[in-house]
């Protein structure tokens, strides 16, 4: 298979990188890394969660954090709703597309959202319902698919069925998250071979986190089945509240950089996707994940 010419990132970095952060961070810091995605030229980016402040203290600003950034035209502003209460919510605050999340595994879908996985996919229903009479467009995850911090490893046949509900339900896009990181370039081959028979690979997307440094190799191995759409955090922010020890998504920088190097166009502007980086992590006190950045000379 040949690969993509071109890709969309979608850029989780305001919400799946800072959701994990015991510090506060301000509306103002997180409205201006916003801003500065979206002068990086990043074309989608999740913005925020409407969730239980009590689960996740951290998103709890997402309706101030969407009163405050400048929305750029043709670019996409999302964020996460878990329930119909969530999905109105976001709609309230002036949010134009969402996303639902499900989970490959029994016991992490207990712990994120506190159901089974079938549960929550009937919770999802009355959200596709409202969104299909707005006009609202819906994407869904799919957590461990390649791994699961309760269960261990994870199928891919485990993950085809949550696939394929979330798309039958009416999600355009589902996005494949290895939430721990654990997954190798094989089993991503082999995990969207498998995927793919049920959900097709132009409505698929890859979600890699980098806590075994396999992310990037991850992306290059989904663009070799085909994937076109990946995840990623600047400064590889993040990690998630209900998988413990796990790092950020893959660094959105380095995507570039790999994605320049083989000729894929994105319309994001690397450098100033990686001052943007720099500037969150001296909010946060730390260097920034992105190899790319540190390759650079800059912390
Ligand atoms: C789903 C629930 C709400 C169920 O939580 P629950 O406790 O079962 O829900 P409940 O309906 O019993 O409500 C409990 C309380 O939450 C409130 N509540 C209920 N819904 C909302 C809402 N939408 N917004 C604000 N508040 C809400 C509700 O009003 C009530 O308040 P109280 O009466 O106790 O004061 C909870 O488990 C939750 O919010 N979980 C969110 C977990 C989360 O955000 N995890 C991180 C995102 S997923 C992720 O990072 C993975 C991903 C996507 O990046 C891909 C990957 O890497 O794998």
């Amino acid at each position: 298979m040949s690969l993509p010419k071109n890709v969309r990132l979608v850029e989780v970095g305001p919400r799946d990188g800072l959701q994990n952060e015991a510090q506060p961070i301000s509306v103002a810091d997180k409205v201006r890394l916003v801003d500065d995605l979206t002068d990086a030229g990043l074309a989608y980016i999740e913005v925020g969660s409407f969730v239980s402040p009590k689960w996740v203290p951290q998103m709890a600003g997402s309706g101030e954090v969407f009163a405050g950034i400048r929305q750029r035209e043709g670019v996409t502003y999302a964020a996460l709703a878990p329930n119909l209460r969530g999905f109105e919510d976001a709609l309230a605050a002036g949010v134009k597309e969402v996303a639902v999340f499900a989970a490959a595994s029994e016991a992490f879908s207990q712990r994120n959202i506190n159901c089974s996985i079938s549960d929550s996919l009937k919770r999802f229903e009355p959200i596709m319902e409202s969104a299909r009479s707005q006009g609202v467009r819906v994407r869904g995850y799919v957590s461990c698919v390649l791994g699961c911090p309760y269960e261990g490893r994870i199928s891919a046949e485990q993950v085809a069925p949550v696939a394929k509900a979330l798309h039958d339900m009416g999600c355009y896009e589902v996005s494949l998250g290895d939430t721990i990181g654990t997954g190798t370039a094989g089993d991503t081959r082999r995990l969207f071979e498998v995927v793919s028979a049920q959900v097709p690979r132009a409505q698929l997307a890859g979600h890699f986190h980098d806590t075994y440094g396999q992310a990037l190799a991850n992306v290059y191995a989904s663009l070799l089945e085909g994937i076109s759409v990946f995840d990623s955090s600047v400064a590889g922010l993040g990690g998630c509240p209900y998988a413990k020890g796990a790092t950020g998504n893959v660094a959105s920088e380095d995507v570039v950089y790999l994605l320049q190097g083989l000729g894929i166009e994105t319309g994001i502007d690397l450098n100033r996707l990686i001052a943007a980086g720099l500037r969150i992590s001296e909010v946060l006190g730390r260097a920034t994940g992105s190899r790319v950045a540190k390759a650079r000379g800059v912390r």
